[in-house]
């Protein structure tokens, strides 16, 4: 459903994606892990049309994104995604961030679009506060809200950049079950770029490990953390592991 062919990305002379070949299939949950600034952020982007690869192809849901002819908002709508940061509407209450979008693009009446809401926030368990404000919200909250207003879109894949990496520590648990449940019960492709390698090795399918903008890795996850083929992948497991 998504796959990288020989994909080059530069920002100015900045060589960010090299050579990047990689296939992720419906249904799969694959999470990207690697340092800082290896690119994981650029490749995630590059799905959804936020960044242009500056070569090769790139086929997202049957469209080669990499045409000027093809239509990016079609893709992107068929796309959540998700980041550090939620950023929900804060003049808006946690029901009207969520049919919001249903009501716009997918066209749903909006008594439509609630009840479809309700379905949603009850599985984050946020369908309680759905006339509070995001600023009446934890972080950890914010982002539950974040994912069942993807969910309400209907996507054919979600994309996740650090969804927990701005949490407090005891709210992070609840996003990653969140996340979980909807792999494990929608059968939801998701691609997921995280330092939580607790959920990388337990719930993800595949793992890649990027470093300096290539891909030096990519294996069945239990396999890769039990014994990492790439030195550098060792090396930075390792250190994740030592604290
Ligand atoms: N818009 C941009 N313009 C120029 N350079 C950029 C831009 N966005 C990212 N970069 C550079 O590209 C490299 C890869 O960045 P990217 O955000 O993809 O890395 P990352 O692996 O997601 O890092 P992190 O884990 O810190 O979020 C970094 O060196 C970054 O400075």
């Amino acid at each position: 459903m998504i796959e990288f062919k020989n994909v080059e990305k530069y920002y100015g002379k900045f060589h960010a994606l090299k050579n990047i070949n990689i296939k992720f299939e419906q249904g799969e949950l694959i999470t990207i892990i690697g340092p800082s600034g290896s690119g994981k952020s650029t490749l995630l982007r590059c799905i959804n049309g936020l960044e242009k690869i500056t070569e090769g192809d790139l086929m997202v849901l049957g469209e080669n994104i990499a045409d000027p002819d093809t239509d990016i908002r079609q893709v992107r709508q068929e796309m959540g995604m998700l980041f550090q940061h939620f950023e929900l509407y804060p003049h808006l209450t946690v029901l009207e961030n969520v049919t919001l979008a249903p009501v716009k693009v997918r066209g749903l009446s909006q008594k439509e679009a609630d009840a479809e809401a309700e379905q949603f926030l009850t599985r984050v368990n946020m369908w309680d506060r759905k006339d509070s404000k995001p600023s009446q919200l934890s972080g950890g909250q914010q982002q539950r809200v974040a994912i069942a207003r993807g969910m309400a879109m209907r996507p054919k894949a979600m994309l996740f950049d650090e969804p927990t990496s701005a949490l407090d520590p005891e709210t992070i648990g609840d996003v990653l079950d969140v996340m979980k449940d909807i792999a494990e019960k929608d059968k939801m492709t998701m691609i997921v770029v995280t330092h939580e390698m607790g959920f990388a090795r337990e719930v993800a399918d595949r793992t890649v490990f990027m470093k300096d903008g290539e891909i030096l890795e990519d294996r069945e996850s239990e396999a890769f953390f039990t014994s990492p083929n790439d030195p550098n992948a060792k090396r930075f497991i390792e250190q994740i592991f030592a604290y």
